[in-house]
């Protein structure tokens, strides 16, 4: 059977190797560019930092001076184990389903997030095929880095004139697929909070009872933490008021995630630290909560590096005070679709538009679909990528129409 048009697009730029920690953004923007140029699109690429493009492809709307709509997507992916997929994660194997209905595509990046990039333009696409125009200007903005924090990428784009010229008004970025049947929405998310707690003390031998050792600082430390730890677990097993259950961007995780000490086994060890990756949720007081870090620290003769401390928890409205949001429930509800809205557990670049000003939805349009993002074997159905099209000529449909 051939390959819809669609598809066949959608496996070239997953052959892309925009992998971590090298990426082929050039490859990537001369993709973008050949796209841009099928759809009469305008084209722009900026390097924030050399050899890493923001590409811009843009839709004029109808009343261009109303403030526009992002349709923002980072074009890289993370690394892959090789063995452990069941075909080339960069080929973007088209394979049937067991009951032949369907296909995978197999490719890392198919969910995260090159799906959601494809469908921006396909989406476009096809309303351009059917003759229709929307109100707003529409940008589909392609950012490199995201994977390992967007410091080259978004952080630096959102402070550029180049998107100050854009006149953002509303913005859709990455969400997550839902293993069960509602679409999840992220209106916020938690802020990283990295912390290294470092200890120094005596050395000597390890014979010895040495007095006070950097590992007599930092277990009590450690402890505390662990005991947070399960405070928010037991936090997140409680249902809420209404019965539903938490989610993970409900409250604040704690993982001790690297530990550092020592030179040789009868050797005390002059200094030791404990890293831990902390997302806070946003209805915290972020200040509040370092200072007790740091305290903790300092009580016990220590202290608490900020690696990451992300001090925003602007959240996006999701009520009629922002209203890009009835027209885009609105489109939701109309396709038959429910809605789950959540704070999402990790950070995106949506963070940066966020704190811009700029409100923001995390979506992917992907139902009834196991979480593989940064997993082996990841694919997406190809009857996915279709609907993820229609899906997207809905929203568009709705958001870029909003009146001024
Ligand atoms: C703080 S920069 C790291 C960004 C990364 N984002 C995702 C989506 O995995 C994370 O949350 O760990
Ligand atoms: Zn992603
Ligand atoms: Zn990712």
């Amino acid at each position: 059977m051939d390959v819809p048009g669609p598809v066949s697009r959608f496996i070239e730029y997953l052959r892309i190797k925009t992998v971590q920690p090298t990426p082929d953004y050039a490859a990537c923007r001369e993709h973008l560019r050949g796209q841009a140029r099928e759809l009469g699109l305008a084209f722009q690429a900026h390097e924030y930092v050399a050899g890493k493009p923001v590409v811009i492809l843009t839709w004029e709307g109808t009343e261009p001076a109303l403030p526009s709509i992002i349709l923002n997507s980072h074009t890289d992916v993370v690394p892959v184990f090789e063995e452990f997929w069941s075909h080339p994660p960069f080929e973007a194997a088209r394979v049937p389903t067991a009951d032949g209905s369907d296909y995978q595509i197999i490719a890392r990046g198919a969910q995260d997030m090159k799906i959601v990039g494809h469908c921006y333009l396909e989406a476009i696409r096809a309303m351009q095929q059917r003759g229709e125009r929307v109100r707003r200007t529409v940008h589909a903005v392609f950012v490199p880095d995201e994977e390992i924090g967007g410091h080259d990428g978004m952080a630096l784009f959102v402070g550029s004139p180049e998107f100050a010229a854009l006149n953002a008004g509303f913005a859709l970025d990455e969400g997550m697929a839902n293993p069960g049947d509602g679409l999840r929405v992220f209106y916020g998310e938690r802020a990283p909070c990295w912390v290294r707690f470092v200890a120094h003390g005596q050395t000597g031998h390890g014979s010895q009872f040495i007095d006070d050792t950097a590992a007599e600082k930092l277990v009590p430390i450690i402890d505390r933490m662990m005991e947070f730890r399960r405070e928010q677990l037991a936090a997140f097993r409680t249902p809420n008021a209404d019965g539903s259950a938490k989610t993970l961007g409900d409250v604040t995780t704690a993982n001790l995630t690297m530990l550092q000490s020592g030179v040789q086994h009868n050797v005390v060890p002059e200094s030791a630290s404990a890293s831990v990756d902390i997302r806070m949720t946003p209805s915290i007081d972020y200040q509040a909560f370092r200072r007790w870090l740091e305290d903790l620290a300092a009580e016990h003769g220590a202290q608490a590096e900020m690696v990451q401390f992300w001090e925003d928890n602007t959240v996006t409205p999701t009520d009629a005070s922002n209203p890009f949001w009835p027209a885009f429930e609105d489109a939701i509800a109309a396709q038959g679709i429910a809605i789950v809205r959540e704070i999402f557990p990790a950070a995106t670049d949506s963070r940066y538009l966020r704190r811009a000003g700029i409100p923001a939805l995390g979506v992917t349009p992907l139902r009834n679909t196991p979480i593989l993002l940064h997993d082996h074997n990841e694919y997406v159905l190809q009857s996915d990528v279709l609907a993820g099209i229609d899906f997207y000529t809905h929203v568009l449909a709705a958001v870029a129409n909003v009146p001024g």
